[in-house]
């Protein structure tokens, strides 16, 4: 799979890649490039498959599908470990290979992200409304769940280019990920996971509530930390970035 990305900091900086949430681009981490290039970093952001410009698969996807993709961008990088900071898909994502490829993840942050998430048959009808009323319709219930009403009614801009970035995205590469989500249970696997972890839920996501998808996932990764940030849905770095990117940054420094 040929994964489209964008590389960004210092040459010699330690690896970061950011994984994005499903109906999302590598755009959604723009908030956190600064501080973390800045900050000497060297930032791998990526479109999940079938999302942005990576090509869409031909068959539904799973987190082996989305790690290996990871694991092939690495690769391709010459990067042998990396810290990895992902967001829903992209946190299951992150988790996945911190259990399957502990030896090439070295730090880990899990935002707005979920273990176990919904049934089979959700992710299905998800899909399935992706082909049948196309991804406007799915942007339309996307932006509710990613932004408090609150903050869309204060960036209306904004929100509109939230909107466009899932409307823009192939109804099949999104119906691919919603595969991979409905298949995921990653809950027994998570006391193997090895790389300090960082746990970040937003108090106001209602696609991911702090108590039911970030605190077990905490308290099963051995000494993993618990952070829940106010004034936030599911794209809780958009909505709060500087502290989202303060709170990732503490937790790449403790490892240095
Ligand atoms: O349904 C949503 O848009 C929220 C979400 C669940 C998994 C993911 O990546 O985003």
């Amino acid at each position: 799979m040929r994964v489209n990305h964008v590389v960004e900091g210092p040459q010699d900086g330690d690896v970061v890649v950011l994984s994005g949430s499903i109906g999302s681009n590598l755009s959604m981490w723009q908030p956190q490039v600064p501080a973390l290039t800045q900050a000497g970093y060297r930032v791998v952001r990526y479109d999940q498959r079938g999302h942005g410009r990576t090509p869409v698969p031909d068959h539904p996807c799973s987190l082996a599908d989305l790690g290996g993709d990871v694991v092939e961008l690495l690769d391709g990088l010459g990067v042998e470990r990396a810290a990895f900071v992902g967001l829903s898909l992209g946190g299951m994502t992150g988790m996945w290979l911190a259990v399957n490829h502990p030896d090439r993840i070295d730090r880990l942050v899990l935002c707005c992200t979920s273990a176990r998430l919904g049934s089979p048959q959700m992710w299905q009808e998800r899909a399935e409304q992706a082909r049948a009323q196309g991804m406007s319709a799915i942007a339309d219930g996307s932006i509710q769940r990613w932004f408090t009403a609150q903050w869309l009614a204060d960036n209306p801009q904004l929100a509109r280019e939230y909107h466009h970035m899932t409307a823009a995205t192939p109804a099949e590469g999104y119906a691919a990920c919603c595969a991979a989500i409905g298949s995921m249970d990653l809950l027994d696997d998570l006391p193997k996971i090895t790389a300090p972890t960082l746990v970040i839920a937003g108090a106001d996501d209602p696609a991911t509530p702090p108590e039911g998808h970030g605190r077990p996932i905490a308290e099963a990764i051995p000494g993993a930390r618990f952070e829940v940030v106010a004034h936030a849905a599911h794209l809780g770095n958009v909505e709060q970035p500087q502290r989202f990117s303060s709170l990732i940054l503490d937790h790449l420094r403790a490892g240095r």
